[in-house]
């Protein structure tokens, strides 16, 4: 048995964001296994969206229990850990490229109950994140497969080498990879290992999210059978 779980987390970037508590609650009734939530400063990358009052009040919105993760692409990650931790954030996933001192700051995290992601941008080589790991190991490692700033880009294939490096040196850590995912793209991401699906326009702009949730869900669940039989 593969010791992995597919989980399909939408990024509400591309939703209505007048009536962004509706749109999250509407995400999770379409089963959404968590929710992605995309937290920029304009320094780190050249677009603003939204910080931790705003993730308080979505927390407020649909109540304790979904999961939500904080995708933080922001300069100086380390000064909004307690923020979000206390704004209701369950995953607080930094950028390598950002901090300083990335061991420090996932402890930091999970001091503060959160569990710690670590992202890395296209350009960023895996070894990176693989050398971070072996030292501090993190719970999940997201794959940028698009340049961070803006939904709706092209899904970068090339990335998929560096979700097949991870899967092949962290059997059970969860893989995220985030831009430019939908169903055109799912089975590249699936099959390198990925498990942890981050996808915004493709289920945000379709007319049956619900549909899409479930057909990310299965394509994922079929590469984990087949890797599962292959072992
Ligand atoms: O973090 C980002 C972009 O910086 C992503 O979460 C996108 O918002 C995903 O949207 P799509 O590429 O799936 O439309």
């Amino acid at each position: 048995m593969c010791s992995y779980e597919c989980k399909i987390g939408p990024s509400i970037l591309n939703s209505d964001l007048a009536c962004l508590g509706d749109e999250c609650i509407r995400m999770l009734e379409c089963k959404a296994d968590y929710l992605h939530l995309d937290v920029m400063d304009g320094h780190f990358v050249p677009n603003i969206t939204f910080g931790h009052p705003v993730v308080q009040s979505i927390r407020k919105k649909i109540g304790c229990a979904p999961v939500c993760e904080v995708h933080m692409m922001v300069s100086r990650p380390e000064q909004w850990v307690k923020a979000m931790s206390e704004a209701g954030a369950n995953i607080y996933t930094f950028h390598l490229e950002a901090s300083d001192n990335p061991q420090q700051l996932i402890k930091e995290i999970r001091e503060e109950g959160m569990k710690a992601g670590c992202a890395i941008k296209p350009a960023t080589p895996v070894k990176n994140l693989i050398d971070l790991l072996q030292t501090q190991m993190a719970d999940v490692a997201l794959v940028m497969t698009v340049e961070p700033g803006f939904g709706g880009q092209s899904f970068m294939r090339p990335m998929m080498d560096k979700v097949r490096e991870l899967r092949k040196v962290y059997p059970h850590l969860d893989i995220g990879v985030d831009g430019g995912v939908g169903l055109n793209t799912i089975k590249h991401c699936a099959d390198a290992g990925a498990n942890m699906i981050v996808s915004g326009s493709a289920i945000m702009r379709s007319n049956d999210p619900a549909k899409v949730i479930a057909d990310l869900r299965s394509a994922v669940q079929n590469s984990i059978q087949v890797a599962s039989l292959e072992r």
